[in-house]
């Protein structure tokens, strides 16, 4: 780590060289079971890539598996971090950080698996993924964590008829609710977006954790489990009238950044329609991935196929939830976006001098939510922060807007915590940073003091 970060007092990056740590776990076991997985889904679609494509379809299908199993022995076998081969629109980018984490290292060492930080290698791990379909066709726009995406959504869909029922109900009154109802009611389906974030398959390495039971009801006994609730800041951005720092009337503009498809995109698309409906948002702008990532993370494909399968399903109030939406994707009061950055190994403290477009179209939101983990192991670094660090100071300079973490805990890094609350958590819980037990609602302004 650069000498001046040491003197600035910025912690090490988490990394499998913390033998034992839950990075070394990751990278040992769950990202082969990831990869193996992959594989064996693209084998299993072989006889589609035939129907498809015929001979070329099989070819370019035993091309990628043997690509795959290749990049599962260095990945085992802790070989040099590689730069990329194929001509995605990010492979330079991809291509210089190497030679950025080359500089972290010590000169004879090359970054590798074992000794580079989680959050790279991680995400190299994905983008190295893409490259094996994209170095195939005619297969480069197979999706192989597809499957386990839909499944996800269709074994949800029992809380999806009940929160989609809830949003429904709430639209009918609309005129009714005092500003207290009102309140209560965006409490309710923030939390009902925080929660979503359990279904997540990359921590279970792609075994189904679909929502079962009705989302709005299980609020009650997960509240203790928020270990950081900022949500009445969240509310007077909202209601404020002109977020702090912004003009008057403010633009009413609320950014989502995407975190899993399936369920947790319906909790995220039913607190956008709330928004809308209640007034607190003009506008909605959505972020998702542009290839398929951390197993279940929304692509574009995901966020049309849920808006289009939920209006086209037999139930009232899912198919009219779900006709608004698409209502709102064709007038412009919700727009998808998913710029390359989501899908890059960078710290979201190096968004503004790498990728200065979208930092500048974040800065003219009202409020940004951040969905799941990987979003705050960006947002703070991934690094061995003590959990009192504010969450200000662990965002090391990122703050395009108001913004607010929504977050399942499911890797060791956590701030913004009162004295000693880590180490109660720990006693009582030893797993509470990566179990997605707990959670945070955790708030950050430009205006706040640092
Ligand atoms: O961002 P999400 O979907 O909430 O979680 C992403 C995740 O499952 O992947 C990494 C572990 O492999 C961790 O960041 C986290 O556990
Ligand atoms: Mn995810």
């Amino acid at each position: 780590m650069a000498s001046q970060e040491v003197l600035r007092g910025v912690p090490q990056s988490l990394s499998a060289k913390f033998v034992g740590s839950f990075a070394y776990l990751t990278v040992r076991d769950r990202l082969p079971t990831i990869l193996t997985k992959v594989i064996d889904t693209i084998h299993r679609n072989k006889n589609k890539f035939f129907e498809e494509h015929g001979e070329e379809g099989v070819q370019a299908e035993k091309r990628a598996i043997s690509f795959l199993s290749k990049l599962r022995n260095e990945l085992q076998t802790d070989k040099p971090v590689l730069a990329l081969t194929d001509d995605g629109e990010d492979t330079d980018v991809w291509n210089q950080y190497l030679q950025r984490q080359q500089a972290l290292m010590d000169e004879q060492e090359p970054p590798s698996w074992f000794k580079s930080p989680w959050l790279y290698v991680e995400c190299y791990m994905y983008r190295r993924i893409q490259e094996s379909i994209l170095l195939n066709p005619p297969i480069c726009a197979f999706d192989a964590f597809r499957e386990a995406k839909t499944q996800s959504y269709f074994e949800s869909q029992q809380a999806t008829m009940a929160i989609c029922t809830y949003l429904q109900g709430l639209n009918k009154n609309r005129n009714e609710f005092s500003e207290e109802q009102l309140l209560n009611q965006f409490l309710t389906l923030l939390q009902v977006s925080l929660w979503g974030n359990k279904c997540d398959l990359s921590i279970s390495a792609g075994q189904e954790n679909s929502q079962k039971s009705s989302p709005v009801d299980a609020l009650g006994e997960l509240k203790p489990y928020i270990l950081v609730d900022d949500s009445s800041s969240v509310w007077s951005v909202l209601t404020s009238g002109a977020a702090p720092g912004r003009s008057a009337t403010g633009r009413g503009r609320v950014d989502i950044v995407l975190d899993n498809a399936g369920f947790e995109l319906v909790t995220d698309l039913v607190l956008a329609d709330f928004l809308v409906a209640s007034g607190l948002a003009k506008q909605v702008h959505f972020h998702g991935k542009s290839m398929p990532w951390f197993v279940s993370d929304a692509t574009r494909e995901d966020f049309h196929w849920t808006v289009k399968q939920t209006m086209a399903a037999n139930h009232r109030w899912m198919s009219k939830s779900g006709a608004q939406w698409h209502r709102y994707l064709k007038d412009g009061t919700w727009r998808y976006h998913d710029h390359p950055f989501w899908t890059l190994p960078h710290e979201f403290s190096e968004m503004a001098a790498d990728a200065p477009d979208l930092y500048a179209a974040l800065q003219t939101a009202d409020l940004i939510f951040f969905k799941g983990d990987l979003n705050y192991r960006k947002l703070t670094g991934d690094r061995h922060w003590a959990h009192t660090e504010t969450f200000a100071r662990a965002l090391r300079g990122f703050q395009p807007a108001p913004l607010c973490s929504l977050r399942t805990l499911k890797a060791n890094v956590q701030v913004g915590l009162q004295p000693n609350q880590g180490e109660n958590l720990t006693a009582q819980e030893p797993q509470w940073m990566t179990s997605g037990v707990y959670a945070v609602i955790q708030f950050s302004s430009p205006l706040r003091e640092q």
